[in-house]
């Protein structure tokens, strides 16, 4: 809660150009290594003062941080613990909730996941036409986002079976992937934390109705991925092929573990293991490097200054990573579930807006379609570049060099942008008098727009595991600045319960007691139906 007092001292150092600041031992300062990448923030308006300040601000971390891994119960408005890190804990590290140690517990649950892995790659478990060539995996938010960003990132390790993500509750989804697949070859991972989810549910159904039209038994064919086991019964899967996992793991936290089965059967359970060392070697890093440099505490310090501090309502995270297409959507969830919130974890009204609104898309094409508005429009996105050194296909390099040099470029142009002089002197000859200021305002770039690069040598698992995670603990630092529960998500209930108030209105009843809007579209919805 400090921070919301640091505000009006912060926003008095804010305001230096970013280009008076960018001397050679500024990054020394505001570079920071980690987990094998490197992250630079000094193409940021944060000058050393307020980097002191943030980092005084920043006092309750520590505390929170170990709290947060010795299995307190930081999750306050549930009552639980935070402990998507000891999904990736080592096997012989000791972690105990309600005097419990959890590890052992996960490592069984890991092995199980293994043994099951394998047994699908290696051709041991067949569905009920021969070796599992497919596997759908149904869920929705973190039960989808996690693997499904994951698969797609590290497809070069993928040589498991294909796979396949439904998540929406549009029949659509489902539709376009059963198309195509052989249900006596397909395996179908329901993956839901709660086992209630109204889209995973439906979708699971309509997945075994489709399976059952094929072959004698579809329960050999599904497995289970939830936290409430209990209700996995219910579908008569065997416990064999039900994973579970503890209310410690939150559903955007969790494809460390039980959700990431499918990435695991993509991939492999070594190159799994990969990705959860990545996640472990940031986690080492978080708890060990000095505040100051600390990569997940700058990143966070960044956000807070760029949102609270200077008043820029979004960031964007655009990574020149083809394969982190759905890193963005993944961080939505994971930034805007987490932080967007408007109580203090007191319950008190916020000081101020706590969460941005997170948005991307891989670069080169977001330069094609949205960075107008980045490098010219009136309101400044702070733009969280990264970019590998090397590409998986070694042979088509010249791209991954140009890859490069986009991502450089962009983050240079919106440092030093083009003056109205510079945009004259550039048109000079083609046009004259008036019609040449008229011109060169068009081509003015303001410039002093921050941005953040991270780079790392290349996408593989452990990367991927270190850059999950960087995200993560980002999000819980500044959670904790702000001083608001990252780790809950009421927002989303009230959406919920009036889908399901309004299924019965949808099918033909009494819809008048509804607010005249809402009447009027289910009135022409139902009569177009
Ligand atoms: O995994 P499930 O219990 O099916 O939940 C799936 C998702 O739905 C909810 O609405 C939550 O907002 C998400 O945090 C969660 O990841």
């Amino acid at each position: 809660m400090k921070f919301w007092q640091g505000l009006d001292p912060l926003r008095a150092l804010s305001g230096t150009p970013i280009a008076d600041l960018l001397t050679d031992a500024r990054l020394d300062r505001f570079t920071v290594d980690a987990a094998g990448m490197h992250l630079d923030l000094s193409k940021t308006s944060i000058t050393d003062g307020a980097l002191d300040l943030l980092i005084d601000l920043a006092s309750d971390v520590p505390g929170r941080r170990d709290a947060m891994y010795a299995g307190e119960k930081i999750n306050e408005t549930e009552g639980r613990a935070v402990l998507h890190t000891a999904l990736r804990a080592a096997p012989d590290a000791e972690i105990t909730v309600d005097g419990q140690n959890v590890v052992p517990g996960v490592q069984e649950t890991l092995t199980r996941m293994r043994e099951f892995a394998r047994a699908i790659r290696h051709g041991d478990f067949s569905g009920q036409g021969g070796a599992i060539t497919d596997v759908v995996n149904i869920g929705i938010g973190g039960s989808d986002l996690g693997p499904a960003m994951a698969v797609r990132a590290l497809a070069p390790y993928h040589d498991g079976p294909r796979c396949h993500f439904v998540s929406n509750v549009d029949g659509a989804d489902w539709a376009d992937t059963a198309r195509g697949l052989n249900p006596a070859t397909t395996l179908v991972i329901v993956a839901s934390k709660t086992f209630t989810t109204i889209e995973t549910m439906t979708n699971a159904r309509t997945a075994w109705d489709w399976m059952a039209a094929e072959v004698e038994d579809p329960a050999a064919q599904f497995a289970a991925l939830s936290s409430a086991q209990e209700k996995t019964a219910d579908w008569d899967i065997p416990p064999s092929r039900v994973f579970g996992f503890e209310d410690w793991v939150g559903g955007r936290y969790s494809v460390w573990g039980p959700i990431g089965l499918s990435l695991m059967i993509a991939i492999g359970p070594d190159a799994f293991d990969e990705f959860l060392s990545g996640g472990r070697a940031m986690d080492d890093h978080f708890r060990e490097a000095p505040l100051g440099a600390n990569m997940p505490v700058l990143l966070a310090l960044a956000g807070l200054w760029h949102h609270q501090v200077c008043g820029y309502p979004t960031r964007a995270v655009l990574p020149y990573d083809d394969r982190l297409a759905r890193l963005p959507a993944y961080l939505q969830q994971l930034e805007m579930e987490s932080n967007g919130k408007g109580v203090t974890m007191e319950g008190d009204d916020l000081p101020g807006p706590a969460g941005p609104v997170v948005w991307g898309e891989p670069g080169t094409n977001g330069q094609h379609a949205f960075y107008q508005l980045i490098h010219q429009g009136r309101t400044p996105v702070p733009c969280e570049f990264m970019v590998a050194a090397m590409g998986h296909e070694r042979e088509l390099d010249h791209h991954h060099r140009l890859l490069i040099a986009n991502c450089l470029a962009q983050s240079e142009a919106l440092l030093r942008g083009r003056t109205l002089d510079e945009a004259r002197a550039k048109l000079a000859g083609k046009f004259e008098g008036a019609e040449l200021d008229r011109q060169a305002a068009h081509r003015v770039f303001q410039g002093d727009r921050p941005s953040t690069t991270l780079v790392y040598p290349c996408l593989d698992p452990a990367t991927l595991g270190a850059i999950v995670a960087l995200y993560e603990h980002r999000v819980f630092v500044e959670g904790v600045m702000l001083g608001i529960n990252s780790y809950d998500q009421w927002g989303v209930e009230l959406g919920k319960e009036l889908a399901t108030s309004l299924g019965p209105l949808v099918e033909g009843e009494d819809a008048s007691a509804k607010d005249p809007s809402t009447r009027n579209l289910l009135t022409l919805l139902r009569g177009w139906r």
